[in-house]
């Protein structure tokens, strides 16, 4: 790959761990991991959504880090390793202890190990299917407050957690911003997972022209729980195209994002000049874009 001064593509890998209620042990996997995809030439390292501990409401207060005051194991070994390997890493999510509250959060983590983000999920994932699955979020977490929106040395990233992504507004928010890619660490299940995983993450990239990574943990299937993951990590690219997937076992797998087939596929197909702003509307993205001119929208600003 031969980059110019400003370098378009980047392998991104998604880390698709396998978690179990051992921390210790859980870090130090994330840790094996990430460090082999850095050097297996990674630029960017995804991880799922709650790695640190298993995706259990019952059990993750005991698990929760206090990142702002620095008592984060989780966080010092990606910050670690994300500047020993000079690379970007998407965190995954952690539960996070703050205020008396407990929050799944995201750290976004630069080159020089400094945390560039924080998200805490918007979104609190509630389900209720009889005889079937039953997860209310909200009674274990507090909902975050604030969309996330990072530029990084692969580009401008936006983040959701999981459930985010069911929320079109946000993805489009993030287009307007400018966003090249949109991280969600994730953790869906069997009974979402088989029909909509995939069908959520395609859209979200072809609706706004852009990248979509997600990272799952790995599927247990001697899990004791109802809740048992569907995995499926992917990289999918601006036209649907997938970039990168892994099934549902333990794997990395890495896939090379070229930002300029954002500016192509906008120019092949100019969805943003079609908008129909005077009939629908939704007033955040439409106080963005109105900021930017026509070629503004067309030619998606590089990272320096
Ligand atoms: N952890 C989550 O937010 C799961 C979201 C999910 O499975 C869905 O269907 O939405």
């Amino acid at each position: 790959m031969v980059c110019s001064l400003v370098c378009d593509q980047h392998k991104v890998a998604l880390c698709q761990l396998a978690v179990t209620p051992d921390k210790d042990g859980n870090i130090a996997r994330a840790r094996a991991r990430v460090e082999a995809a850095a050097d297996a030439g990674a630029k960017l390292v995804v991880l799922p959504e709650i790695w640190s501990c298993s995706y259990a409401m019952e059990t993750l207060a005991s698990y929760a880090e206090d990142i702002d005051g620095g008592e984060s194991p989780s966080i010092s070994m990606l910050s670690e390793v994300a500047a020993a390997k000079k690379i970007t890493i998407v965190g995954g999510s952690i539960p996070e202890k703050a205020s008396g509250k407990m929050f799944n959060t995201c750290c976004v983590i630069g080159p020089d190990g400094k945390i560039l983000a924080k998200h805490r999920k918007l979104h609190l994932f509630e389900i209720d299917i009889p005889g079937d699955i039953t997860l209310k979020e909200s009674d274990t977490f507090t909902g975050g407050q604030e969309t996330t929106i990072v530029d990084t040395d692969v580009g401008r990233i936006g983040i959701g957690i999981c459930h985010d992504i069911r929320f079109p507004e946000l993805a489009m928010l993030y287009r307007s911003k400018g966003a090249h890619l949109i991280c969600y660490p994730s953790a869906f299940n069997m009974s979402t997972g088989e029909l909509l995983w995939d069908l959520m993450q395609k859209s979200r990239a072809v609706d706004n022209q852009l990248f979509v990574a997600t990272c799952s943990p790995a599927r247990d299937p001697n899990v004791n729980s109802d809740y048992m993951i569907w995995g499926h990590s992917s990289l999918i690219g601006p036209f649907g195209e997938v970039l990168a997937a892994a099934g549902h076992e333990e794997a990395t797998v890495i896939g090379e994002m070229d930002l300029t087939t954002i500016q192509s596929t906008r120019e092949n197909l100019p969805l943003e000049m079609q908008r129909r702003g005077d009939l629908y509307r939704l007033i955040d993205v439409l106080v963005n874009d109105s900021m930017k001119s026509r070629s503004d929208k067309l030619c998606l600003k590089m990272p320096a």
